[in-house]
C-alpha cells in the first residue's frame, strides 16, 4: 500500500515499488468543497524520477509484448474485480479531490471497470486482415505492434474513466506506461495504481510519477524512449505536447476543449430539452470537455425554453458534493474558479445579460470552498468571448436564432468541434444535422455531455488531433499496423 496512515503521503509508483520523490517534497492535495480539510499528500518529483519511471517501462516493454493478448487481458480483468472491490472508497476519494458530486464518481468508477472490462476482452480479438496479393503465390497479411512506451497524461475533471481509458488500451495492445496524473486528482488515481498492482502487473510495466506537469508532463513528452503520449486537457498544453512529440517523431493523440451546442428547435420537446440541458451544462459543475455551453434556440420556442430553464435551474442544491441531498458541488480548485469568474464577469462587460447566477458563494459552509452559483446568459451573440472560449464551469449562453439555418451555422461558427446536440423530432432535421455539425459526438434528444466507453471519442477541429479514442478505435493510436508479404 502507498499510503502512510499517519501523515497521509502518497509515493510515486516506479518498477513495482512505492518510493518517494529525490525531491524530498510534497504537494498538498486539497478538498474544493473545504479546503480546510486536505486530502493527502504526493510528491513533488523531478526529472530523475520520470527518468526511473521510464527506464523501469522501458525494461519491461520486451516481455509485456511477448505475451499474448489473452495473458494481458487477464492482468486487466483482476485490476477490474479488485477496483470493484475499492469502488465506493475510490469515488469518495474523486469526490473528495475534485467536487464532483458521489452519484457522479460512483458512475464514473462504474465505467473505469467496464473500461478495463471492455480492453480484457480486446486481447482475444483480431489483430489484422488478410489481404489478396497480386502474387498468386504470396501470402499478405496486417498485424499490429505495440508502440513500446506510452507516457499517460491525464486531466482533473475525470479522475477514474480517463486514465483508465487511456491505460486499459495502451496494456493490452502490449505497450507499457508512465503515467502522469493531474496534480488535483493523483491520490484518486494512485489507490487506481494499486489496484493494478494488486492484479500481479510485472514490475516496470505500469508506473506513476505525480508533480508538476511542466516538469513531469513536458518532461515525458520530451523522452526520446517514450514512443507515444496521450493528453487530456488544455488546448496550450495539448498544442505544445503535439508539437513536441512531432519533432522527435514520437505518437500523439491530444483530447482538448470544447464549445458544445446545444440546439432547441422549434419542434422539440421542452421538458425533455430542458432537463438534458441542464445536465449537460451544469452536471461536474460545468466541469466536462462535452459540457453543454451554447444553447441556440429557435425564436417560436425560445421564451418558453427560458422561463421553463430558469425555473429549474433554480431548484438546484449547491453544496458539499460527498452530502447526499446536494446535486451541483466545487468548482475543482481555486484557479479553475478564478478562470470562470472571469469569463461571468466577460460577459456582463460585453454585453450579454445575465439573467440567473453569476455570483460566488461565500458565506457559511460555502466560504471554506470554490463555489460559484449555475450561470444564465441572454442575448449573447457569436462574436462575443463567452459564446467562443471554452469556460470549464457551470455558465451557459443563451442564442436566439430565426431558423434551423442559422443554428447550424451559429453552432459551427466556433473553433472546437467536439460534441453537439439537436432537440427535435423531425427526421429531417437530425439528418441534416447529423450531417452539417461539425463535431465528433452528434447526440439526438440527448444532453451533449456523455460517452459510450465501447464508441469512438474525439473531435473535429481544435478539439483534438483527430484521433479517436475508446472501443476499438483505441487500436489505431496504440499500435502500429505491419503489412507482411509472405512469398512461398
Ligand atoms: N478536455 C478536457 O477534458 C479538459 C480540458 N481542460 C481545459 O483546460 C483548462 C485548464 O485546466 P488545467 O488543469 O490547467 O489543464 P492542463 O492542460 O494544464 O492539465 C492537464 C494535464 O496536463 C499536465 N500538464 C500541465 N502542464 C503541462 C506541460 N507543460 N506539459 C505536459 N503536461 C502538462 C497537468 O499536470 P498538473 O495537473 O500537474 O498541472 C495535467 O496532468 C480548463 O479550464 C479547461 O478549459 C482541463 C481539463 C480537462
Ligand atoms: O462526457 C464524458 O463522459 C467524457 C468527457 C470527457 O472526456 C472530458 O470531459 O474530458
Amino acid at each position: 500500500m502507498s499510503m502512510n496512515v499517519t501523515t497521509n503521503v502518497y509515493r510515486n509508483f516506479i518498477n513495482g515499488e512505492w518510493q518517494e520523490s529525490k525531491s524530498a517534497e510534497q504537494i498538498t492535495v486539497i478538498n474544493p468543497a473545504d479546503t480546510s480539510t486536505p486530502v493527502g499528500r504526493i510528491q513533488s518529483s523531478t526529472a530523475a524520477d520520470l527518468e526511473a519511471a521510464v527506464e523501469a517501462a522501458d525494461a519491461a516493454r520486451k516481455e509485456w509484448r511477448s505475451l499474448s493478448g489473452a495473458a494481458r487481458g487477464d492482468f486487466l480483468y483482476r485490476a477490474a474485480a479488485i477496483l470493484e472491490e475499492r469502488a465506493e472508497e475510490i469515488a469518495e476519494t474523486a469526490t473528495k479531490e475534485m467536487g464532483k458530486t458521489l452519484p457522479e464518481a460512483r458512475g464514473e468508477t462504474q465505467r473505469g471497470i467496464a473500461i478495463l472490462k471492455f480492453y480484457a476482452g480486446e486481447g482475444m480479438r483480431k489483430t489484422g486482415d488478410v489481404i489478396p496479393s497480386t502474387d498468386a503465390s504470396a501470402f499478405m497479411y496486417t498485424t499490429r505492434v505495440p508502440l513500446g512506451v506510452v507516457g499517460v497524461i491525464a486531466p482533473w475533471n475525470f479522475p477514474v474513466a480517463i486514465p483508465i481509458w487511456k491505460m486499459a488500451p495502451a496494456l493490452v495492445y502490449g505497450n507499457t506506461v508512465v503515467f502522469k496524473p493531474a496534480s488535483e486528482t493523483a491520490i484518486t488515481a494512485i489507490k487506481i495504481i494499486e489496484c493494478f498492482e494488486a492484479a500481479g502487473f510485472p514490475k516496470g510495466v505500469i508506473n506513476l510519477v505525480t508533480g508538476a506537469g511542466s516538469v513531469i508532463g513536458k518532461g515525458l513528452a520530451e523522452h526520446p524512449k517514450v514512443q507515444g503520449i496521450t493528453f487530456t486537457g488544455s488546448n496550450n498544453v495539448g498544442k505544445g505536447i503535439g508539437l513536441t512529440a512531432l519533432e522527435r517523431g514520437a505518437k500523439y493523440q491530444l483530447e482538448m476543449g470544447g464549445k458544445n451546442p446545444v440546439i432547441i428547435a422549434a419542434d422539440a420537446d421542452i421538458e425533455q430539452a430542458v432537463d438534458a440541458t441542464i445536465s449537460g451544462a451544469f452536471r461536474s459543475t460545468g466541469q466536462k470537455c462535452t459540457a453543454t455551453s451554447r444553447v441556440i434556440v429557435e425564436a417560436s420556442i425560445y421564451d418558453a425554453f427560458r422561463e421553463k430553464l430558469i425555473e429549474k435551474t433554480k431548484d438546484i442544491t449547491i453544496g458539499n458534493s460527498l452530502e447526499q441531498e446536494v446535486w451541483l458541488g466545487p468548482i475543482a480548485s481555486e484557479a479553475q474558479l478564478q478562470n470562470c469568474l472571469h469569463y461571468i464577469q466577460t460577459g456582463i462587460e460585453e454585453g450579454a445579460k445575465l439573467i440567473l447566477g453569476g455570483e460566488q458563494l461565500t458565506d457559511g459552509d460555502y466560504e471554506k470552498g470554490f463555489y460559484v452559483q449555475p450561470t444564465i446568459f441572454e442575448d449573447v451573440t457569436t462574436d462575443m468571448v463567452i459564446a467562443q472560449e471554452e469556460i470549464f464551469g457551470p455558465v451557459i449562453a443563451l442564442i436566439k436564432v430565426d431558423s434551423e439555418e442559422q443554428a447550424i451555422d451559429v453552432a459551427n461558427d466556433v473553433k472546437f468541434g467536439l460534441s453537439a446536440s439537436i432537440f427535435t423530432k423531425n427526421i429531417g432535421r437530425f439528418l441534416q444535422f447529423a450531417e452539417e455539425m461539425e463535431a465528433g459526438l452528434i447526440r439526438v434528444n440527448a444532453e451533449s455531455a456523455g460517452v459510450e466507453l465501447q464508441a469512438p471519442f474525439g473531435g473535429m477541429k481544435q478539439s483534438s488531433s483527430h484521433s479517436r479514442e475508446q472501443g476499438e478505435a483505441a487500436k489505431e493510436f496504440f499500435t502500429s499496423i505491419k503489412t507482411v508479404f509472405v512469398k512461398g
